[in-house]
């Protein structure tokens, strides 16, 4: 029997416990606050952003959303982004990716306060990351670990696969899934557009993360018998229903559930765990900021 691993509900586990220590903070005096700054007139990012925002009000996080107009120059968010840096009752900032192409993301990345980055994307936190010391480890590769674990899947000594070699989630991936850590001692190979034969490299891998954001490319017949399989797309494609869309991940769903030995469904599997490992970083910033101790999962 294929296991399908519930992100919904290990994600509700794991904002519990967030919650519990955002209320300490707050018993202290210190409510973790998180500001999520949108700039772009997309549909979906909207719908994230909103997402977030919720999730705060549910984990006793303080949420301040702020929009600016895409037409808007780029120094604009950058003092956006300044405003926030100095305010106090800010732990985390989360500027929505991605921007209007007129900003350079990497500067707006990089204008962020470090200890306030709760995405990890700053290239000092990605250097720490790599250096095997992280602050704030970035959200989805995050939440994939944890519901690796959660899903009683040991990573050490395993081969894995990461398909996919972005800056928000298949590096980061990698790096977690390589470290000497709980969580990691993964051999780990990360593919992409240029690698050639996928199957082969999938086919003698235990763990496969895919993070391509291309629609269903990864069919059964391309896993091994008997892998753990972790959906990370996101695609909305065309359909007729309600909404006019249908969210499918870069898995074909149905014919990998015949040959993994567990797999994440899309929506319902990695998704729910990002927004939960954002309230745990909001909260952790809080801590580091304000000295005051907390137990996070
Ligand atoms: N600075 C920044 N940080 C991010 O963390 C970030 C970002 N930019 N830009 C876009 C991506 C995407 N992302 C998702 C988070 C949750 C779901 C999620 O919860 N999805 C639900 C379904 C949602 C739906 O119905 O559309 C699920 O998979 O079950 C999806 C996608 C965060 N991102």
């Amino acid at each position: 029997m294929t296991t399908i691993i519930d992100g919904k509900e290990i994600a509700e586990r794991i904002r519990a416990d967030v919650s519990n220590c955002a209320n300490r903070l707050t018993d202290e005096g210190v409510t973790p606050g998180l500001a999520t700054v949108l700039m772009s007139d997309d549909g979906a990012s909207e719908t994230y952003v909103s997402m977030k925002q919720r999730a705060c009000e549910e984990t006793g996080i303080e949420g301040i959303h702020e929009e600016l107009d895409s037409d808007r120059p780029a120094e604009a968010l950058f003092d956006r982004i300044d405003d926030l840096n100095e305010d106090p009752t800010v732990h985390g900032i989360l500027v929505q990716m991605p921007v209007p192409n007129h900003v350079d993301s990497r500067a707006v990345l990089e204008r962020i306060d470090p200890m306030k980055d709760v995405d990890g994307f700053h290239p000092e936190n990605v250097g720490r990351l790599v250096a095997g010391n992280p602050r704030f480890k970035p959200c989805t590769p995050h939440g994939v670990q944890k519901l690796l674990a959660a899903a009683g899947v040991d990573t050490e000594g395993k081969d894995a696969v990461v398909v996919g070699r972005s800056d928000i989630v298949g590096k980061p991936m990698a790096n977690l899934l390589i470290q000497k850590a709980a969580g990691g001692n993964a051999t780990t190979t990360v593919c992409h557009s240029h690698t050639d034969d996928l199957t082969e490299k999938l086919r003698r891998s235990d763990i496969v993360v895919a993070a391509a954001g291309v629609p269903e490319m990864i069919t059964g017949d391309m896993i091994s018998e008997g892998s753990v399989v972790i959906d990370v797309g996101v695609n909305r494609i065309d359909a007729d229903s309600e909404k006019g869309y249908e969210l499918v991940g870069d898995v074909d769903f149905k014919s990998a559930k015949e040959r993994a030995s567990a797999i994440t469904p899309v929506p319902g599997g990695v998704g729910p765990m990002t927004i939960a490992m954002l309230m745990y970083n909001t909260v952790k910033a809080a801590s580091l900021q304000s000295g005051v101790e907390v137990n996070l999962p």
